[in-house]
């Protein structure tokens, strides 16, 4: 576990500057899921053991892609990932609020916990994503997703935010192309693709100018592919 967080930190800090107080935050947040993990399943158990590598070093990428934007969703946050590793890294930051989404009443009292104990600049939003996307506040600039669904349904489920100009930051895994592929069926977007430095043939997908494919404005609603 030393060698985790020795070799977490080193890809950190290949990714981002971070501070003394940020990696405290950090521990804070490490310390909290190892002893909740232990009675409630937050994240892979296999993957406890590379909490820092696998998870937090993975989670910062999103943040280092969009650096000026302070105001973030995080939709099905799970344990925080990667929305508290971002509210952590931006706790600092005047103005900055990450609203991480999730239905999960045991993993809201997990986020909220996680919240108070590292002082990360987030708001728990313990809600369906469906309901929280139709009364987000105008001035989220950029939503983030990692292990939630694939891109087409993605794209459906974050459209009421990226259609008033947030910029989609989500994780992906090798099959990013073939997802990428099937998204452009219903939906019409530019993107770049950002190769992870934590985990080899997958990447972040950054998306803008998101629109329905076979109408210029509208919730994709018609089109069977997006999965709604
Ligand atoms: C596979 S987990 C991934 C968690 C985290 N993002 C990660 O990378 O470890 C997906 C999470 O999304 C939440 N979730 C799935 N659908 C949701 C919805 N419609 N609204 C809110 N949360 C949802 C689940 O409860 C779960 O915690």
């Amino acid at each position: 576990m030393m060698a985790d967080r020795a070799g977490g930190l080193a890809l950190l800090e290949s990714i981002t500057d971070v501070s003394r107080e940020t990696r405290d935050r950090l521990d804070r947040y490490a310390d909290l899921l190892r002893r909740w993990s232990s009675a409630k399943n937050l994240v892979g158990p296999d993957t406890l053991s590379r909490l820092w590598t696998r998870h937090i070093a993975d989670s910062a990428q999103a943040q280092a892609c969009l650096p000026a934007a302070r105001r973030w969703a995080d939709l099905g946050s799970g344990a925080g990932l990667p929305g508290l590793i971002i509210a952590i890294l931006l706790a600092d930051r005047p103005g900055a609020c990450v609203d991480l989404v999730e239905s999960n009443g045991r993993k809201c009292a997990f986020l909220r916990a996680a919240q108070r104990a590292t002082g990360a600049a987030a708001q728990i939003q313990c809600r369906r994503i469906e309901d929280y996307v139709v009364t987000a506040p105008a001035d989220i600039e950029a939503v983030s997703a990692r292990a939630l669904a694939p891109l087409d349904r993605l794209l459906t489920l974050a459209f009421p935010l990226l259609a008033r100009g947030a910029v989609g930051v989500f994780h992906k895994g090798q099959d990013v192309e073939r997802e990428l592929t099937r998204a452009s069926i219903c939906w019409k977007f530019t993107h770049e693709l950002i190769p992870s430095r934590t985990q080899p043939g997958a990447a972040i997908v950054i998306v803008r100018n998101c629109v329905a494919r076979d109408r210029q404005s509208g919730d994709g609603s018609h089109c069977p592919e997006a999965g709604i």
